[in-house]
């Protein structure tokens, strides 16, 4: 269970949000959605710790995000703007080293799994700065295929991606959040989400 309690959050000498308050139980997608420079990035960084917000608390089963540490890290997978790629690295070398930051001991036949199922054989031996910026965002998303994560937070998951990734990305979660995980994303493009229980967060702009 997330808490999320009187939440403020500011960058430079803006605030972006105030007094924002929500919970997130088993098997909720949480949709955040907003205009650009609205805060949803700050938000979801704010989420999973690594920005301080002004006020407020974020509570992981009761307990402060702060004093959880790496108990709660070992709890979230986080997918930023970024993606988290080194562009030297093989898309399989980059799922190792990603599956091992977030405490997730798999098997080299699994990460072989991932990559297919994203639709990359053929493309696990190149360095990923050769790959397209859609095979990019399928070597990181990868990623949520082998995951043990509850609570994913994942921050403009289907930009770059093409009709059958969206669709494979969509059953990801989906799937995720119907087995009893928690899901927050944020997207500006109309894409469905199928998930079982959805809700709808709207960040406004604060001066
Ligand atoms: N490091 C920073 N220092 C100062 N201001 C920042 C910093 N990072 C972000 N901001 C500002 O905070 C505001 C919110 O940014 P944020 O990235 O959270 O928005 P967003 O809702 O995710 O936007 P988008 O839809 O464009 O991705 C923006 O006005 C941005 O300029």
């Amino acid at each position: 269970m997330l808490q999320v309690v009187d939440l403020a959050c500011r960058r430079g000498d803006r605030r972006l949000f105030s007094a924002l308050g929500f919970e997130l139980g088993p098997g909720v997608l949480l949709h955040v959605r907003g205009r650009n420079g609205s805060g949803k990035t700050t938000l979801l960084r704010a989420l999973c710790g690594l920005l301080l917000p002004e006020e407020g608390e974020i509570r992981w089963h009761g307990e402060d995000i702060r004093q959880l540490g790496d108990e709660y890290h070992r709890d979230i997978l986080y997918f930023g703007h970024l993606n988290g790629i080194k562009a030297d690295l093989t898309g399989l070398e980059n799922l190792r080293i990603a599956a091992t930051l977030d405490g997730d001991r798999v098997a080299t036949e699994d990460l072989w799994r991932a990559l297919e199922r994203m639709g990359l054989m053929g493309f696990e031996d190149l360095p990923t700065r050769m790959l397209s910026q859609g095979q990019k965002k399928r070597v990181a998303l990868a990623r949520l295929v082998l995951s043990s994560a509850t609570l994913w937070i994942l921050d403009e998951p289907f930009t770059a991606l093409d009709k059958d990734a969206v669709a494979l990305l969509q059953t990801l979660i989906a799937n995720h959040v119907d087995a009893g995980g928690l899901a927050i994303l944020t997207t500006h493009q109309e894409v469905p989400l199928t998930s079982g229980r959805i809700e709808r967060l709207d960040l406004g702009t604060e001066h």
